[in-house]
């Protein structure tokens, strides 16, 4: 079984508009309601896969109860703990015309101190009983900046592989903390390191304590900087679309890749494929099956060599 955690998870809203122009006002033309936050699209693909998953984080008020409601019918077992506030929206809208995605993304609801030691006894126990645990997304308010940090000590004291996909200050401490796999963008991870070479950050976030680092380099694929050795995947092509969820999909690529035994090659392949898949879907966090089967082999993973 593989563990996601979704701190902040959200009910996630995309519209569709023919063209998007601030200071007007638009007729949406689709408009899709999914039970999101990165760790619970990481489940559901994980789920399509064919891997046993569990979700767990927050989920309150009445957009929580939807947000259960919806991922109820989808494969990930729900171990969410209850939160007196109101689990947060997201709202992409997808502009036909250019079919770019512009994301409005909610804070989320205030977690007290008993909430978060209710969590992490549920946390505790769902450790000791999984293969991996991935820990996903942005830090609702309330919950300390440490607690990606203290997540990772937990997993790594269970000997459970721990994959940390977050940003900022949670994810320096996180790293800090000596995941076995952290997933940032390019952005994010020049945020932290200071370099804007994508090979020298991930080496920079390893010495900081990072096992192994995959980058992703949006629509160019995704780089690994590993004890094994560095690769490059990239698709074919690059796709326009929807982005929204393409990150949790190559999380969900990395992880199930691993739980099967499969080297790094293996596995960059499938993130690759995957996230390229869930760019062609319309709706955030969802990918296309047809088009990940079509992809997967004609993904590309070369050993890398960075510039000296
Ligand atoms: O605000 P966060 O937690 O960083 O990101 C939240 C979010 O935008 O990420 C997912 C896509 O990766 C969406 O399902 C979700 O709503």
């Amino acid at each position: 079984m593989i563990l996601t955690v979704t701190l902040n998870t959200a009910l996630d809203v995309t519209y569709t508009v023919d063209a998007l122009v601030p200071h007007t006002s638009h007729r949406v033309g689709d408009v899709t309601e999914r039970p999101g936050g990165k760790g619970l699209n990481v489940a559901r693909v994980l789920g399509a896969l064919g891997h046993e998953s569990v979700v767990t984080g927050f989920a309150g008020g009445h957009t929580g109860d939807v947000l259960r409601g919806l991922l109820a019918p989808l494969a990930p077992r729900d171990a969410l703990v209850p939160v007196a506030g109101n689990t947060r929206r997201t709202l992409a809208v997808t502009d036909r015309s250019t079919g770019d995605t512009t994301q409005f993304n909610e804070p989320g609801p205030q977690v007290s101190p008993d909430e978060w030691a209710a969590f992490l006894r549920t946390y505790e126990e769902l450790v000791d009983a999984a293969d991996a645990v991935a820990l996903c997304g942005s830090l609702p308010p309330g919950i300390h900046v440490g607690a990606y940090a203290e997540l990772v000590r937990i997993a790594r004291a269970a000997a459970v592989p721990v994959l940390l996909d977050t940003s900022g200050e949670p994810l320096r401490r996180g790293i800090a903390a000596r995941p076995d796999l952290v997933k940032p963008n390019a952005e994010e991870l020049a945020r932290l390191t200071g370099s804007r070479e994508p090979s020298r950050a991930a080496g920079d976030a390893r010495r900081r304590g990072a096992h192994a680092v995959v980058a992703s380099l949006g629509p160019e694929g995704l780089l690994a900087v590993t004890p094994q050795g560095l690769w490059r995947a990239a698709p074919p092509a690059a796709v326009r679309g929807n982005p929204t969820g393409a990150g949790d999909s190559a999380v969900a690529g990395l992880l199930s890749a691993l739980a099967e035994g499969l080297e790094w090659p293996e596995r960059l392949a499938r993130a690759v494929a995957l996230s390229t898949a869930t760019v062609l879907a319309p709706a955030a966090g969802e990918f296309d099956a047809a088009a990940y089967a079509q992809l997967l082999p004609r993904v590309t993973v070369e050993p890398y060599t960075p510039t000296p």
